[in-house]
């Protein structure tokens, strides 16, 4: 793939934690997580980022997005190199890469509505020229992550889990992003939840063209949305290649002993087809 397939890279990715000098006595030495991490999205991919506990999955999906600062490394998005791009300017940026988190009560603020929670950004970000068209776009985007109306009138712990996270999806794909970071969005769900959730960002992400970077524990999630995947360990590129390859024949050891770990089975294919239920039970 050529560099300008890429919407996303970095490349020679260090992050260490804790490096900057402190302002009262000796400077930190810190803790490096990513030792120089090659990664490619191409427009219109979804990859998956994979690894154990602590190999580094989150840090290299927020240092793409330039949320923790690198140490070490360039990336570039959309052929422009963000690496040291001031705050100022990367801030134009963020409605075009967005985060999709594990807990979506962290990210959808308890006390507003859910109408709230999905107008107002539409809005701030001028995608819309008023607020009734905002609440049109709102009502529509709602129908295609398949959640009843009511949920517009609701605050977001009277919605179940799975719910929430179609909010957050909802809420990501009406900015309509070019980039979307999934961070274990399905780890807390039950397992028919999660494939029908998966579901939903699969279509989603093929009809808005989006490129996707996909973190997971678990690789049967990995295998049921990813193109291509990247198995990360101790904050280095142990392996990557297409998905189907690297689960079927995996080069390393190491990606072979993750295999070898998964309990099956979890995301059953056939599941990924099916149709989503409107209504689910409220989260107790
Ligand atoms: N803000 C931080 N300050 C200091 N160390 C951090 C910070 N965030 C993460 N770390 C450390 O960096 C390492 C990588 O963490 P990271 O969360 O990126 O891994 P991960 O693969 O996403 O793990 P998990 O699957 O448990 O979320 C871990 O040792 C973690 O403790």
């Amino acid at each position: 793939m050529s560099v300008s397939d890429n919407l996303l890279s970095g490349k020679g990715i260090e992050v260490t934690y804790g490096a900057k000098p402190h302002l009262f006595g000796p400077p930190g030495h810190g803790i490096k997580v990513l030792h120089g991490v090659d990664i490619d999205i191409g427009r219109g991919e979804t990859v998956g980022i994979v690894g154990e506990s602590g190999s580094g999955k989150t840090t290299l999906g927020r240092a793409l997005l330039r949320l923790v600062d690198v140490t070490a490394g360039a990336i570039h998005f959309d052929g422009k190199d963000i690496t040291r791009l001031p705050a100022t300017d990367i801030r134009p940026l963020r409605r075009r890469m967005q985060m999709i988190f594990q807990d979506p009560m962290a990210s959808l603020n308890p006390r507003h509505t859910i109408r709230r929670i999905l107008v107002e950004p539409l809005l701030l970000h001028r995608l819309a020229s008023d607020r009734k068209d905002a609440e049109r776009r709102v009502a529509k985007i709602l129908e295609r992550v398949t959640l009843p109306q009511a949920c517009l009138d609701r605050n977001p712990h009277e919605l179940s889990g799975g719910q929430r996270q179609r909010i957050g999806i909802a809420r990501a794909a009406l900015l309509k992003p070019d980039f979307v970071l999934a961070d274990e969005i399905v780890s807390g769900l039950d397992v028919s939840t999660q494939a029908q959730v998966l579901n939903l960002l699969k279509e989603l992400s093929r009809d808005l063209g989006l490129s996707m970077a996909f973190i997971s524990h678990d690789l049967s999630v990995i295998r049921a949305v990813c193109d291509r995947v990247y198995v990360l360990r101790h904050g280095r590129v142990e392996e990557e290649g297409d998905c189907e390859r690297v689960f079927t024949a995996p080069a390393s050891a190491y990606t072979r002993m993750l295999l070898d770990a998964i309990p099956l089975p979890e995301i059953d294919p056939k599941w990924l087809g099916r149709e989503s239920l409107m209504e689910e039970a409220p989260a107790a």
